[in-house]
């Protein structure tokens, strides 16, 4: 088996400032890998260089694409690392304004993702973009509302069904469940691994939440100082952390 994302010792700086150095991974299909460290670990930096946001000093990153099999993302043109966003790829934001277009209707907003890969009849997406909705518990009567006129928790549900409606092979998620209530977040948080198991999705999830990698990812890095200090799953990495930094980090001694 070919690994879905291989991550090979990617660098990253700001002037003389790391923001993370010399990571490597892979990721196999319908994986879940999580990220956690403190504030400043380098996690967002991490996944803006894995995500093509950010041209990270050195290293590569090889994605399986299902169109022409393993690419180096780095050396990609621009128009095809955005052709691979739109596709293979998600990005699930924490701040769902930030992935949502707040101008247009709910169904316009899952139903456009199908209309870039190539969907163009009307009755079919908007059906589609319902049984969407359904799928993360929004009200078919809602379809025509804006997002501006959800809740945040909703928000971030409709983030998810615009990213998933078109099947993608990978999702990178940011903090997906930070900003919102805790109740909020344990709701989301179900609904994702119901979406993630039924689908059978690869995903890369940055948090600070140790509750959300607990439910969510098969395996965790842990960053410091922009270095992996841990990898392993997540289960031994949670219930027998081996760096000391982890053993802090799961005793909550650490604020993250
Ligand atoms: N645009 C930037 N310019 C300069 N330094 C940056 C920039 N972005 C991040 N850094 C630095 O890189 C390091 C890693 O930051 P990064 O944002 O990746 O950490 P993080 O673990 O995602 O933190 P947080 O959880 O607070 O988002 C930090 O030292 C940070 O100050």
């Amino acid at each position: 088996m070919t690994p879905l994302l291989q991550v090979k010792g990617v660098t990253k700086r700001y002037g003389a400032r790391l923001g993370c150095g010399d990571v490597s991974f892979d990721l196999w299909p319908g994986e879940v890998m999580g990220i956690v460290g403190e504030s400043g670990s380098g996690k967002s930096t991490l996944l803006s260089c894995l995500a093509g946001h950010l041209s990270p000093d050195a290293g590569e990153v090889i994605f399986d694409t299902r169109a022409e099999g393993p690419r180096d993302v780095l050396g990609m043109s621009e128009p095809a690392r955005r052709m691979l966003g739109r596709t293979d790829w998600a990005f699930v934001h924490q701040n769902p304004r930030d992935g949502l277009r707040m101008g247009v209707s709910a169904g316009a907003n899952v139903g456009e993702r199908l209309m870039a890969v190539g969907a163009r009849h009307y009755g079919q997406i908007r059906e589609q973009a319902v049984d969407w909705l359904g799928r993360v518990e929004i009200a078919a009567d809602r379809v025509d509302d804006r997002p501006r006129a959800f809740s945040g928790g909703m928000q971030q549900r409709l983030q998810i069904a615009r990213n998933l409606v078109t099947g993608p092979r990978l999702v990178f998620m940011d903090e997906p469940t930070g900003g919102l209530d805790v109740s909020v977040q344990a709701r989301l948080l179900d609904l994702l691994r119901g979406l993630v198991r039924e689908m059978g999705l690869s995903a890369i999830i940055v948090t600070h939440d140790l509750a959300v990698v607990r439910l969510l990812a098969d395996r965790l890095m842990v960053m410091k100082g922009g270095h992996v200090v841990e990898t392993g799953l997540t289960d031994q990495v949670l219930d027998d952390p081996q760096h000391g930094y982890t053993q802090l980090l799961v005793s909550s001694v650490l604020q993250v």
